[in-house]
């Protein structure tokens, strides 16, 4: 399905949205209550991959195919290589068995695990012989993806001697292992992260307890993108996000400060205002610790006409797909001067927007969603566009009540 879209144009937003559940708040949890079944969800995420990763630990099959969900990917591989007598191949889209997951791989084999390669080494399709993983110490490197340590720390509880993890080198997207550790430490797990090192302590049984997923803020990047190129006065308010969030993207009233956007919070509805112009006609941002914000800021970056110089992005060549030539690629049909490297993207300030061009999204739900709000500023088609259901399946029709049309062509 691909879609022409069309914003409203010199015309104040004004609109309440409620976006479903973090997806990977809920991945976590729903990899925690397979272990500890007194966890009760609440608002979990409607994406597809909550629900992928929810079929997988609900299957008995011998095969599981989680599609494109990396959290998914890796959260199960520790999980069935932990399930002593259970044998399942985990496989996932083409695209997945491109995502690299040797790190964990070696990590559990390190604790005992059983786990072969099906097609090319080093990536998915993997066939999993669970085992009970008695050894408690393993060292892993941390500059490649922080999944593959959330993985590890969430079935640490499940092992009969707890779990230290050493990690090396620079340690990236490091909230969401803050993240992964929070809500042990919320479910009544002792963890402890000092320097290299996490520790998390067995726990045989845990309390039951309610667990209200937070909105994905990652998802709310859009609409402060939609504020921040809408003209001054325009507001949205987003439920349901909370000050203490656990998720790193949660930094975004602080990023979009910068950017015109001024952000409030009223209980658990977050208001978001274009209360000016950006600070500065050029944008500096390093996203080590939030790389899923790189396109929605280069993409809104260009749609404000400033330039930019986003960094720490080296794990964005392994996502859904290569997000810094995608969005080389896309940008530069729209008008931009924009150079990538292999972790930085740099934009030159430029007013000019080529209109009516197709917007290709590789099967990555954040192109489409970035891409999005630049039709305030002109006509343009976003291919593909149900991919958004990766993340926020219900995204078209939210635009749609802010005044967007949309037209299947
Ligand atoms: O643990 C998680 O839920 C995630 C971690 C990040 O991945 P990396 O650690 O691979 O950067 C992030 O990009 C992804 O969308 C979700
Ligand atoms: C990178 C992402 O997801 P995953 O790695 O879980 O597929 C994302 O949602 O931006």
């Amino acid at each position: 399905m691909d879609l022409q879209i069309s914003g409203p144009r010199q015309q104040r937003l004004q609109q309440d949205i409620t976006i479903t559940g973090s997806k990977s708040e809920s991945n976590r949890l729903l990899l925690l209550r397979a272990l500890y079944p007194g966890i009760e969800i609440r608002n979990l995420s409607n994406s597809d991959d909550a629900r992928v990763m929810q079929n997988g630990l609900a299957s008995g099959a011998d095969t599981v195919d989680i599609h494109h969900a990396g959290t998914a990917m890796r959260f199960l591989t520790a999980y069935f290589a932990s399930r002593e007598g259970r044998e399942v191949t985990l496989t996932g889209s083409q695209r997945m068995k491109e995502r690299p997951i040797e790190i964990l791989v070696e990590a559990l084999r390190d604790l005992g695990a059983e786990i072969d390669y099906l097609e090319n080494p080093g990536c998915p399709p993997l066939r999993i012989r669970g085992k009970r993983l008695e050894k408690s110490e393993v060292t892993l490197p941390a500059h490649v993806s922080s999944q593959y340590i959330s993985a590890l720390l969430l079935i640490a509880p499940s092992l009969p001697n707890g779990l230290t993890l050493h990690l090396e080198g620079t340690i990236t997207s490091v909230p969401y292992i803050r993240m992964t550790l929070g809500l042990l430490d919320r479910l009544g797990v002792k963890t402890e992260f000092r320097d290299q090192t996490i520790r998390v302590e067995h726990a045989a049984s845990l309390p039951e307890s309610i667990c209200t997923v937070e909105s994905d803020w990652s998802s709310a990047s859009y609409f402060y993108s939609l504020v921040a190129l809408s003209p001054t006065g325009s507001q949205i308010g987003l439920r349901s996000f909370r000050g203490d969030s656990l998720q790193g993207d949660s930094v975004l009233p602080e990023i979009f400060g910068q950017l015109g956007v001024e952000s409030h919070f009223e209980d658990d509805r977050l208001e978001i205002t274009r209360s000016g112009d950006p600070d500065s006609d050029f944008f500096r941002c390093d996203l080590i610790r939030s790389p899923d914000l790189a396109q929605t800021l280069a993409a809104c970056c260009f749609g404000l006409g400033i330039g930019c110089e986003l960094t720490g992005l080296h794990t964005l060549k392994i996502k859904e797909t290569d997000r810094l030539v995608a969005l080389e690629n896309e940008l530069k049909k729209l008008g931009a001067e924009i150079r990538v490297t292999d972790k930085s993207l740099h934009l030159e300030p430029s007013r000019r927007i080529v209109a009516m061009q197709r917007i290709r999204t590789y099967n990555d739900h954040r192109m489409a969603m970035a891409f999005a709000p630049l039709g305030l500023k002109t006509d343009l088609v976003i291919e593909d566009a149900g991919v958004v259901s990766k993340s926020y399946p219900d995204f078209w029709e939210d635009l749609e009540a802010l005044g967007f049309s949309h037209l299947e062509v």
